[in-house]
Parts: structure tokens; sequence; C-alpha cells
């Protein structure tokens, strides 16, 4: 179905009185032009199958489904639920909405394999969806990339490079599973209504195999070292047995500081430390 031949959407949301809901982190993007490039950011999406968290209005959804993928959109909030049946009905068997909450869903049951996740999605559970996607059980993951938005700060953190100021937890867990890139920044006068901060949209695809080691054991290292950034790894890691062991067996000086410890020394000493408290 054409574009045109769809209302445009500050209707469609006066229509159904879709009000942002703060609550439900509801920053709402109207700008056909950069709904379009977030949705090319994963390529060409023509009969792909598109999960998308959180469609709102649809917005990002139209976007999509112009692009040709058939999409699994999960909204919580029932109000949108009327203006997405619209939606589906102008791109017959493209669109299916689940109503419920994203954090509930067994995605890999409902979407199956080889998906692409695409969502402008809520700030207040954003960071706890990608952890989650990041550490799914089996790998390959039953996603092929992740194409998001998130505040600008939490996209560097999550796209940062080791020895500079936003890598930290969030950068280490990212890399060691997927390539994750800062796509491009979205000022925030693009939303409705506009949120405090910018933002920016972030892809990440899977790594093929991504160095064997517990998540527990990269965690338990990461949140300790970070902990205290300014401390040497000496210092903050002093508290676990065999850690300093681990280092030294990985070849890392303890008088470093973590920012300076690249995903693959973290991974590293992971193992090293795996081994000696085995
Ligand atoms: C930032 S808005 C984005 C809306 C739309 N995709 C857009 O780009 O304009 C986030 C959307 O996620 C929905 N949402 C919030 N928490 C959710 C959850 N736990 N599960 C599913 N949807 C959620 C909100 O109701 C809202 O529609």
């Amino acid at each position: 179905m054409l574009d045109q031949t769809l209302e445009p959407l500050r209707a469609v949301i006066a229509r159904h009185g879709l009000s942002a809901d703060k609550r439900l982190g509801q920053n709402f993007l109207l700008d056909s032009q950069l709904l379009d490039r977030i949705a090319r950011v994963p390529g060409d999406l023509t009969q792909k199958t598109v999960y998308e968290v959180g469609p709102g209005p649809g917005g990002l959804t139209r976007a999509l489904l112009k692009a040709g993928a058939k999409v699994t959109a999960v909204e919580r909030d029932r109000r949108c639920l009327p203006a997405l049946a619209e939606l589906s009905a102008h791109f017959p068997d493209q669109l299916q909405v689940i109503s419920g909450d994203a954090m509930e869903i067994d995605e890999a049951a409902v979407l199956g394999e080889h998906v692409h996740i695409v969502a402008n999605l809520p700030y207040n559970v954003g960071t706890a969806l990608l952890i989650r996607w990041l550490t799914a059980k089996t790998w390959q993951p039953w996603w092929s990339s992740l194409t998001l938005m998130f505040q600008k700060e939490v996209a560097e953190r999550i796209t940062a490079k080791v020895g500079t100021p936003h890598y930290g937890r969030l950068s280490v867990l990212a890399q060691w599973r997927s390539e994750a890139k800062l796509s491009f920044p979205v000022h925030r006068s693009a939303f409705v209504p506009p949120p405090k901060v910018m933002s920016a949209v972030v892809h990440l695809t899977p790594k093929d195999q991504p160095e064997g080691l517990s998540l527990g054991t990269l965690e338990k290292i990461t949140a300790a070292a970070f902990n205290q950034r300014r401390k040497m790894l000496r210092q903050s890691l002093k508290n676990i047995e065999h850690m300093m062991e681990a280092l030294e067996l990985a070849g890392i000086d303890a008088t470093r500081r973590p920012e300076t410890v690249s995903v693959a020394e973290f991974i590293a000493i992971g193992r090293h430390w795996e081994k000696l408290s085995a």
C-alpha cells in the first residue's frame, strides 16, 4: 500500500487521543525521512522478519512496512492498538501486533530465528532489553541484528572503544558478543514531546563465535573493575580470590586502570580466572 494513502501520523495520534505517557517512556517520532533512515540501517528488509518493541502510534512501524518487512510489534499501551490495527489493514499480512510487555515475551518462540530487531526503545526498559538480547542463552542468537534508539550517552557507552571516557561494563558486554556501531545521532527536537537529552541509533550484529566465557565471570570482573574506575586493577580486583594470578597469566599489568583494558584482555583475564577457580 502506498504511503500517501496513509493518514498523517499527527492526525492518527490526535484521532486516537494518544497523548504521550511519560511512565511508558513515550517520545514519538513523526518525521518520515528520519524514520525511513532508521529502517534502512539493518539493510534490505524485503520479506525479512522484524521485531519492533513499542510501536506506539506506528511511525517506525510504517517505515519498516514500507521497506517490505514482516513486522511483529509488541506494545504495552493498549490505547495504541486501534491505530496499529488500522496500519495492519493497510499492509495486509505484514504486521502482527502483540499487546503486552516486551520484558515478558518468549521472543525466540514467538518469532523464530533470523530476526532483525528495530526499535525506538522506551528509555526505562531499553538497557534491560539490550542486556537480555546480548546474553541470549544460545549463540548464534535468534536475532540477526539490533537497530536501536538510545539516549546518546547510553549509545556512546555501548559503542565506546577502549581508552575513551564512555568505555565501561556495557561496552565490554556489548563488544564481547557483537560488533557495535553508532549509526547516527538524533536531535531531541525530532521527538514529540522532546526528551531532555539527545539520542542516537546504534547497530549491533552478533559475533559468530564470541570467546567462550561465562557471563557471570565477565560481569564479576567488570563490575569490580569499573565500580572503582580510577583505581588500579590490583586495588579494585584484590578481593576476588585468584584474580592477581589470573592477571599475571593473562599478561596484564596490575597497575593498569580498567578503561585501558580491552575487551579481549578482559576475556583473557576471565578465562584464566575460571581455570584457576575450577
Ligand atoms: C519511545 S516510544 C516509541 C514509539 C514509536 N515507536 C515511535 O518511534 O514513535 C516507546 C514505546 O514503547 C512502549 N513501551 C514502553 N514500555 C514497554 C514494554 N515494556 N513493552 C512494550 N512496549 C513498551 C510505549 O508505550 C511507547 O509506545
